[in-house]
């Protein structure tokens, strides 16, 4: 069932046309991830069904309500959507239970059972409940808002970068509790991110935006496998983007005949991830693809350049494990693990 139907959204701020005919659905208890560049306007897009904005065009329903157009809009306290901000924005002279309640009516009899269940649903303990905001780390306060927002049972949850104010390692843990703890609630949820990577490993369903348009919209692995175009594939991750000639299923390109998907013919341009590409062989003999330029050791995994034979290109860069590396002005043969993709032109 269809939760959240944006149609044909635009919204221009003076010369700035922040949405451009923007349409985004959201199927309920599902996750999508909206990403795209700065400026690209997802937190527009984020504030329309907030309802902090108006669209110029276009229709924004929840649950086959509608709740803005070009001529009505309802106010956002009455469209039952729950927001966790990148910052918390915690109520700071509230306790945690006071902020966590704070949308549930004191007379209502379940007020601190909800508020427990709550506290326990995002997986805080009972000693937090009389804490201020102040004396909880960055994790603790996203969770408290987390359970604030949910106390209000949203029909849908918007998440704007909720995640970006906190370290690496514990920025991971959070994504992955949240995004657990939202599916097993089975709330419909958008979150809005610049960072690829935060949206691949959160979402069921992502959407990147450019220029205030969608460019492309589908599951994780669509988007790092099939990206649309050049633009998209190079924002998705690292990418390893080569010219080719075309026939059939087959490409030839500076790493010799590839199998492509799909049939195309003449002139295109191919992505391959950079870890569909094995470093296979560390010899002289005459079946290299290229010659090693550089090795930047990072730990785990290592990062390859590989300038190939023949090729007026720049070199690739392949990430690999750091066992057994090639050193640096060894020839190399690449094997190519899976079909490459062929880029829009
Ligand atoms: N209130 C406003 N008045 C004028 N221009 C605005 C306003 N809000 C947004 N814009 C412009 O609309 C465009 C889209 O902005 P938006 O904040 O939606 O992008 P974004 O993708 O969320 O970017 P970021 O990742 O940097 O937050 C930008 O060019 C921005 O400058």
């Amino acid at each position: 069932m269809t939760v959240l139907s944006i149609e044909n959204v635009s919204k221009r701020y003076g010369k700035v046309q922040a949405l451009d005919q923007v349409s985004v659905e959201a199927m309920s208890g599902m996750r999508t991830a909206v990403v795209g560049p700065s400026g690209s306007g997802k937190t527009t897009l984020l504030r329309m069904i907030a309802g902090f904005e108006t669209p110029d065009s276009g229709h924004v329903s929840v649950g086959g309500e509608l709740l803005a157009d070009a001529e009505t809009s309802v106010p956002a306290h009455l469209r039952s959507i729950g927001i966790v901000a990148q910052d918390g924005a915690l109520f700071p002279h509230l306790t945690v239970a006071d902020n966590i309640g704070f949308g549930i009516s004191r007379t209502d009899r379940q007020r601190n059972e909800r508020i427990l269940s709550l506290l326990d649903m995002v997986e805080l303990d009972q000693g937090m409940l009389s804490r201020r905001p102040h004396q909880l780390s960055g994790g603790q306060q996203q969770r408290v808002a987390l359970a604030r927002a949910l106390a209000c049972r949203p029909r849908l949850m918007l998440l704007d970068e909720p995640f970006s104010a906190l370290d690496t390692g514990l920025r991971e843990n959070m994504r992955k509790t949240v995004s657990r703890l939202l599916q097993s609630a089975g709330v419909t949820t958008i979150l809005v991110t610049h960072d690829q990577e935060e949206a691949l490993s959160f979402a069921d369903r992502v959407v990147v935006m450019r220029e205030g348009r969608v460019v492309q919209a589908g599951t994780p692995q669509e988007l790092y496998f099939h990206p649309k175009d050049r633009a998209t594939a190079l924002f998705m991750g690292d990418a390893v983007l080569l010219p080719a000639i075309a026939k059939g299923s087959i490409a030839n390109c500076a790493l010799g005949n590839v199998s492509i998907a799909g049939h195309h013919k003449g002139k295109v341009e191919i992505m391959l991830r950079p870890e569909q590409i094995r470093i296979a062989t560390d010899s002289g003999s005459d079946d290299t693809t290229g010659q090693v330029v550089d090795v930047e050791f990072s730990g785990a995994t290592s990062t390859i350049a590989v300038a190939l034979n023949g090729a007026a290109l720049p070199p690739i860069r392949i990430k690999t494990s750091s066992v057994a590396l090639p050193s640096p002005g060894s020839y190399v043969r690449l094997d190519v693990a899976e079909k490459a993709h062929v880029l829009e032109a």
